[in-house]
């Protein structure tokens, strides 16, 4: 006779003469007891095993049965901390002396009188020198239970548990013993049959499959994980920013990476002088050495607000190069963006109301460390109305850091060329409670305006995308979001919500 493995473990550890529990014999054969109790079925099924049933209940000490076990019942610890005085003994010092308290005095008190360790009158209490707490059976079976020791007085133990010193519980215990089939198969002589996982032609063809014993299916493995692609958690983080402008009434602008420096620079007022417009800051394209197709008016009017200032601003009479402007660099911000749509050059002239944003790379030659990569996202935005104030900038930005889950924005005053008044924004870190900056904003002046021929109010910002995701995600350094160390589990797992 030919049986799978568990089963031949089992019948070959079962006894005709004793039942067995099934755990046990688990053990003993190194089987897994969920496999083992099948196995004993399926031989019951076939008639060589007995499977017999049957409840126990177990005690278990609880915390409180613990602490009884070592430092004694509190009623015992009473008597003995009265023990030895003559007479009525004055109760205050008794329970002083017995380092009782708080619900254990009641405790002892009650159980001091149900035992009839002695008399207990108003202030005053009176051990009976008969009684002999150290032999004490609720005691000893709690000092038994915490040795792993079993009691068999299931009184004393029903006793304990309505004292919430034990805790009762019923189990099933399944033992085995061999039916008469079960010991012929065995002298006849029983083994293990070949399992084989997967049904092939060959088995077919030859027959064998009728002799062989299947694998059962393991509905409870894992399937094996596929790593396929994944979007990155920055590019999808991306995605939501975008669907979140866009349910805010915001249209997307796309445009140059490089750009011309009048657009990046000169269209925002930016002084031709302005340290961020060195090598050190930008990176500057050699080829082509200057940019042919800009628009001459516009050329023109900027010129005239940087060299003169305009109705409500004054300029900065320094001088001002055409040829400057015409350079090419990789913008270091997308405000660039907002300045060729702003001045028509990208859409045509706007009417406000008008709300923009791009979600793009900038480049910035800057010192990496852990909040500075050299290219990183900027989330650009704009509005464009009559009146517009500070309020309306606030505002905007919390119903938008709300979608994250950012809600403990704080605005610090700080200085742009193109805005004025303009905010820094910082949020707080979820893990190391640091203030991170997360944006720059303002309204813009009217001597970038001006010369786009844009006469309302606009307030815009550049918010970087890489810090959303250090206060969303926790990250504590930038860097663990792009390049060679950052986490392949994180980008296979992170979740970005939606
Ligand atoms: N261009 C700014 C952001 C900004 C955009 C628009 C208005 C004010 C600030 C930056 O890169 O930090």
């Amino acid at each position: 006779m030919k049986l799978p493995e568990a089963q031949l473990a089992v019948l070959e550890a079962a006894s005709a003469n004793e039942a067995q529990p099934i755990d046990e014999i688990a053990t003993e054969t190194g089987t897994n007891p969920t496999t083992a109790t099948g196995a004993a079925f399926a031989l019951e099924d076939e008639g060589l095993l007995d499977v017999i049933e049957h409840t126990r209940t177990t005690a278990s000490l609880t915390d409180e049965g613990r602490e009884y076990a070592d430092a004694g019942l509190p009623e015992t610890r009473l008597y003995e901390a009265a023990d030895g005085i003559e007479g009525d003994a004055e109760m205050g010092p008794v329970i002083g002396a017995s380092g009782l308290d708080g619900p254990a005095v009641d405790i002892a008190l009650s159980n001091f009188a149900r035992k009839e360790y002695g008399k207990i009158e108003s202030g005053t209490i009176r051990i009976d020198p008969e009684a002999d707490p150290d032999d004490d059976p609720e005691h000893a079976a709690l000092a038994a239970l915490a040795d792993g020791e079993s009691v068999p007085d299931e009184a004393v133990l029903d006793r304990l548990a309505s004292r919430d010193l034990v805790q009762r519980e019923e189990t099933v215990v399944r033992e085995v013993r061999l039916t008469d089939d079960g010991v012929t198969a065995l002298m006849e002589g029983v083994e293990a049959a070949d399992t084989v996982g997967q049904l092939t032609s060959d088995l077919l063809t030859t027959g064998e499959w009728r002799d062989v014993e299947f694998a059962e299916y393991n509905v409870e493995a894992d399937a094996e994980q596929v790593d396929g692609g994944r979007i990155h958690p920055l590019r999808r983080t991306a995605e939501r920013v975008k669907d979140v402008l866009v349910g805010m009434g915001f249209e997307e602008m796309d445009g140059p990476h490089a750009d011309a420096e009048f657009w990046i620079n000169d269209a925002l007022f930016m002084p031709q002088d302005h340290p961020a417009r060195t090598h050190w800051d930008q990176f500057t394209l050699a080829d082509p050495p200057a940019i042919d197709d800009l628009p001459d008016d516009l050329v023109a009017g900027v010129k005239r607000a940087h060299l003169e200032g305009v109705d409500d601003g004054e300029g900065y009479h320094s001088p001002w190069a055409e040829d400057v402007a015409r350079g090419l660099t990789l913008r270091g911000h997308t405000t660039s963006l907002s300045a060729r749509y702003l001045s028509g050059e990208a859409v045509g002239d706007l009417e406000p109301p008008q709300r923009f944003f791009s979600v793009e790379k900038v480049y910035r030659n800057d010192t990496l460390d852990s909040t500075h990569l050299l290219e990183f996202f900027q989330i650009e935005g704009w509005v464009m109305a009559e009146d517009l104030s500070v309020r309306d900038l606030m505002g905007t930005f919390t119903e938008f850091y709300a979608q994250f889950g950012i809600t403990d924005l704080q605005f610090k005053p700080t200085y742009n060329p193109y805005t004025e008044p303009s905010f820094e924004l910082f949020g707080e870190h979820p893990t190391t409670g640091e203030l991170v900056e997360i944006g720059n904003s303002g309204l813009f002046r009217p001597e970038m305006l001006d010369p786009l021929g844009v006469d309302c109010d606009v307030m815009a910002w550049g918010l970087a995308l890489e810090r959303l995701l250090m206060l969303t995600h926790g990250f504590e350094d930038i860097r663990d979001v792009h390049g060679t160390l950052v986490d392949l589990d994180f980008l296979r797992n992170a979740e970005v919500v939606y």
